[in-house]
Formats: C-alpha cells, sequence, structure tokens
C-alpha cells in the first residue's frame, strides 16, 4: 500500500524534524516541501527579481531549473550544478519567503514538483494535507506556542528570543491563507512534548 505522511504546521512547531525522523522509523524517505519556496526566494534575492512580481519569478525558474532532492538523511535543493540548500535557512530568505508563497502560479508549480515524487514518503509544509495530498493515508498538523517556537528557532538562528518570535509571527500571519489543518487531520501541540514524544504519537497513527 502507498502510504504518505503529511505533517503540516506553523513554522518553527518542528515538521522538518519530526518528518525527518518519523521517515527514518518507516524507512521511507522524507520531503521538505517549503525549501522549494525557500529556494525561488533565495534565487529572487541573489537576482534582484522583487518578490512581488510573479510573472518575474516564475520567468526566472524558467531560466534557472531548480530541483528539490529529498534524500533520507536530509533534501537539498540544486539548482543548475549547484547545491543552494545551505543558503536557504537565513534570517534573509525567512523574511522574504512568505511574498513569494503567496502566489498561486508559483504555489501551483511548487506542487507540481511535489507531485512528481515517486512514493511513498513522508511530506512536511503547510497544505500538504489539504491542497497537495488531500489522499494521504495519515495527517498531521503541528502547533506550539510562539514563545516555545521563537526559543527553538533562536537556538538555531542568530537574534534574541523577542525578534525571532515578532518575525514568526509574522511569518504566521502572511502564511495563514495557506496553513490549515486539514478536516482529518490530527492536531498535535507540540509546546510540552520532546521530539522523541512527537513522533512517537505519529507512528502510532501509521497503519502497520
Ligand atoms: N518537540 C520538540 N521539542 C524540542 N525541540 C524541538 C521540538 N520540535 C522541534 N524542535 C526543535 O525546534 C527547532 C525547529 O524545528 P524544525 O523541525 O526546524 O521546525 P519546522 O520545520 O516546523 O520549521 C529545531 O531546532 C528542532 O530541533
Ligand atoms: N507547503 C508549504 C511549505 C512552505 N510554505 C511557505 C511558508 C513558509 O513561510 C515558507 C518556508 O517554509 P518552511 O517550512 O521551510 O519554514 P519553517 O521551517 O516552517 O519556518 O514557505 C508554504 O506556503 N507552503
Amino acid at each position: 500500500m502507498l502510504v504518505i505522511v503529511t505533517i503540516d504546521g506553523v513554522a518553527a512547531s518542528g515538521k522538518s524534524s519530526v518528518a525527518a525522523r518519523v521517515a527514518q522509523q518507516l524507512n521511507l524517505p522524507f520531503v521538505s516541501s517549503g525549501l522549494l519556496y525557500r529556494a525561488v526566494a533565495r534565487l529572487a534575492l541573489k537576482h534582484d527579481v522583487p518578490t512581488q512580481d510573479q510573472e518575474a519569478l516564475l520567468r526566472l525558474l524558467d531560466s534557472h531549473a531548480l530541483e528539490l532532492r529529498p534524500y533520507a538523511q536530509g533534501n537539498e535543493v540544486w539548482c543548475e550544478g549547484e547545491d543552494l540548500t545551505h543558503e536557504l535557512h537565513t534570517a534573509e530568505v525567512d523574511a522574504a519567503v512568505s511574498r513569494v508563497a503567496q502566489h498561486s502560479q508559483l504555489r501551483a508549480w511548487v506542487n507540481e514538483q511535489l507531485r512528481a515524487l515517486p512514493e511513498p514518503f513522508v511530506v512536511e509544509g503547510r497544505d500538504m494535507g489539504t491542497a497537495v495530498f488531500p489522499q494521504a493515508s495519515v495527517k498531521f498538523y503541528l502547533t506550539a506556542s510562539a514563545r516555545v517556537r521563537a526559543e527553538r528557532r533562536a537556538g538555531e538562528r542568530t537574534g534574541d528570543v523577542d525578534a525571532v518570535e515578532a518575525a514568526l509571527r509574522e511569518r504566521d500571519r502572511h502564511d495563514a491563507a495557506q496553513s490549515r489543518p486539514a478536516p482529518d487531520a490530527l492536531l498535535l501541540d507540540t509546546s510540552n512534548l520532546s521530539l522523541d514524544e512527537v513522533v512517537s504519537c505519529i507512528l502510532k497513527a501509521v497503519p502497520a
């Protein structure tokens, strides 16, 4: 049976860490959909393309082939022989990516890349269980308080917790349109759960 596990949720709720561990336990690849939005934002910054200009962003994608490579040990995004992965988790990209993710044709392009990947896999993002893989057998939606998420993220980025929390709240607002639990998703508040606890909760819901 093909199993697609979708793990959606707000920024820094634990989606990618959890998806990587769940996938490892199931011996499946995992897919980080946000990396494609991040890669488009990175290309736009690099080539001075305004992130509000959808047509220009789509032209950029025509002239720069982006490829998501979902390896079991971590996802990579390549652009014409260059590995962009290490450039995608910066405060600059964080600040630009929500604007990129608001364009419907660009979202359609991302979704096409995701649906072309060989199943089965574990996939994480914002709308995996709703718009992209509504047929998935197991769906989760992760949340956590903004403070807890900021404390977690401040450990990975520079910046104090208050500034990180303000930036996360801002991004939550911009991403709200596409960040919704599917009607059949299980909601999990990870504020007071360890990574292991979240992973084991998800694995319990996966059919043997
Ligand atoms: N339940 C948890 N308990 C403690 N730390 C966590 C938990 N979930 C995630 N983290 C940590 O929080 C940070 C953000 O998690 P990440 O998986 O990148 O979130 P997302 O993919 O939702 O943005 C990482 O440093 C991760 O290790
Ligand atoms: N399926 C998705 C995945 C990400 N996005 C948007 C929303 C986020 O602001 C960016 C980056 O997503 P990513 O999951 O990498 O970001 P976080 O780790 O949650 O901070 O892309 C989206 O709109 N739809």
